[in-house]
């Protein structure tokens, strides 16, 4: 052992052992491998090998190009930021361009105005600092005087948690109301897969209801309780109910009728109320308004005493699609305050939300008014958006029901079409043959043959026996009937392939 070189030596003699990794398949989280997220799952992973496939040589495949109409993700598709948007976050990142003349001659007035208030009202002008851990708190007001507007109830500051999109604010809660398998939440099926995915992240059980797709995807209040039943019977103590409205994937916009009931269900149950209104201001349909749950309770005479409320928001949706830039709040109402210290506790433990998306969730709360120099354009962009998102909600939704053996409920918000598809006994038997689930195999075909890519139904949650895919309603309208004709045509050719 003193001798010099048996350092050495000892070292070789160990590096011949044979060396594994220290983490294995086997040896991380199994909550992470029961895990799963749909709506970037394996359709989308053989669309990205056939996207190298096109990019590396002249294709072999039918299609020059992959349309991912998987994802909520309009500025990927083609829509344009919103201007006043884009200008205010500018000058932000960059405070000193709010010093020099030349900006006067490239930002409206409103919109450097408004930068200059951002900018002021942020300790030491920073925008590159760490905020407060539930946001920079000037813009917490802000956005509590926007819901305030909205809902002609007051908002408080200090229940806002602004975060990286609505996303870590769902995990936040999953993640203060799960303790262990015992703990259940109420969600919708079909869902969005946030949802299964930070339940089953969290080690939770995700208690279902279904919706009604012959009532257009109603939410039953009898349904609710007969779940909710049914799994406290079985132990599970049931924590929350999600709501999404408008709904992802299914589209509809509740009744404000409907939302007084659910409400009621949730303060006589003793359940938290998770009201995810990322979609908000995506309604198509023009005899639905929407309601938030906010003010739906205080309009019931139900507040913070009467009521446990979080109320979900996102830059992601809307007019403005802004996913990227992350942002989003939710307003937590009606927990006690030594709970929202915890929220708080988990909140600090990732710092801030990024400070952008902190920014650009003010703006979507309090956009141009009548008056400001941007009021003009931000309301003809605006506008145009939604009104183009209304007509190829009405196109996609009408083409889906052209389709042999597709039925398809109007998507009267949000960003997708969910048809069910009635397949061939002998299409399904074509599925089974390869161990895949009939929405699979369909989804998948549709991507081989077109380069169009779907989620399957079965990724949001159906009624066994059922089959679904869902497709966005994205693609801008110069391009859409050209999308329509291809799925067209691809699903004309495979109901004849596999026409019993
Ligand atoms: C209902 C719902 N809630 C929350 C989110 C999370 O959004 P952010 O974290 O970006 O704020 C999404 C995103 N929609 C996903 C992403 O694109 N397609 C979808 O179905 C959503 O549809």
């Amino acid at each position: 052992p003193n001798h010099p070189g048996a350092a050495a030596g000892l070292v070789r003699q160990l590096s011949a052992l044979p060396w594994s990794p220290p983490v294995s398949i086997d040896s991380i989280n199994p909550k992470v491998i029961k895990t799963e997220y749909a709506v970037r799952g394996e359709i989308v992973s053989r669309a990205q090998l056939l996207q190298q496939e096109l990019s590396s040589k002249a294709s072999s495949l039918p299609f020059s190009e992959i349309v991912s109409l998987n994802i909520g993700n309009p500025q990927s598709l083609g829509q344009q930021p919103v201007t006043f948007f884009r200008e205010v976050l500018a000058l932000c990142d960059y405070p000193a361009l709010l010093e020099k003349d030349e900006s006067h001659a490239l930002f409206s007035s409103d919109a450097i105005a408004r930068a200059y208030r951002i900018v002021e009202s942020i300790p030491g002008r920073a925008t590159g600092a760490y905020s407060h851990s539930q946001g920079i708190k000037a813009i917490r007001e802000e956005i509590a005087a926007g819901i305030a507007a909205r809902d002609g109830f007051p908002a408080n500051a200090d229940d806002i948690f602004l975060t990286d999109g609505a996303s870590p604010g769902v995990h936040m809660m999953m993640q203060m109301l799960i303790s262990s398998e015992q703990d259940g939440i109420l969600c919708p099926i079909p869902q969005y897969p946030l949802y299964s995915a930070s339940i089953a992240l969290h080690g939770g059980t995700l208690v279902p209801y279904y919706l009604n797709e012959s009532s257009g995807w109603g939410l039953e209040i009898s349904e609710l309780k007969q779940q909710l039943d049914a799994a406290r019977a079985s132990g599970t103590r049931v924590r929350a109910l999600v709501v999404i409205n408008p709904g992802n994937p299914t589209g509809q916009v509740l009744t404000e009728q409907n939302q007084r009931e659910v409400v009621q269900f949730c303060r006589d149950e003793g359940l938290l109320l998770l009201a995810d209104e990322v979609y908000q201001e995506n309604i198509y349909e023009e005899t639905k308004t929407f309601h938030s749950f906010k003010k739906v309770a205080r309009s019931m005479g139900f507040f913070d005493k009467d009521l446990s409320l979080v109320s979900y928001h996102s830059v992601s949706k809307g007019y403005y699609g802004e996913c990227g830039k992350r942002g989003g709040y939710m307003e937590v109402t009606g927990l006690d305050a030594e709970v929202r210290d915890q929220l708080y506790k988990v909140a600090s433990v990732n710092l801030c939300s990024n400070i952008t998306g902190q920014i650009l969730m003010s703006l979507v709360m309090n956009p141009p008014k009548p008056g400001d120099e941007s009021y003009d354009n931000f309301t003809k962009e605006r506008d145009g958006i939604l009104s183009s998102l209304a007509r190829r909600a009405q196109l996609m939704t009408d083409a889906m029901n052209k389709l042999e053996g597709v039925t398809c409920n109007k998507a009267e918000g949000a960003m997708y079409v969910f048809p069910r598809l009635n397949l061939p006994e002998r299409a399904m038997k074509a599925a089974a043959a390869v161990q895949m689930l009939p929405d699979v195999f369909y989804a998948r075909r549709l991507l081989d043959a077109t380069g169009i890519v779907v989620v399957p139904g079965s990724g949001f949650g159906q009624v066994p026996g059922t089959h679904h895919f869902r497709c966005t309603i994205l693609p801008q309208e110069g391009k859409l009937p050209d999308v329509i004709a291809k799925f067209t045509q691809f699903h004309e050719r495979f109901m004849e392939e596999f026409r019993d």
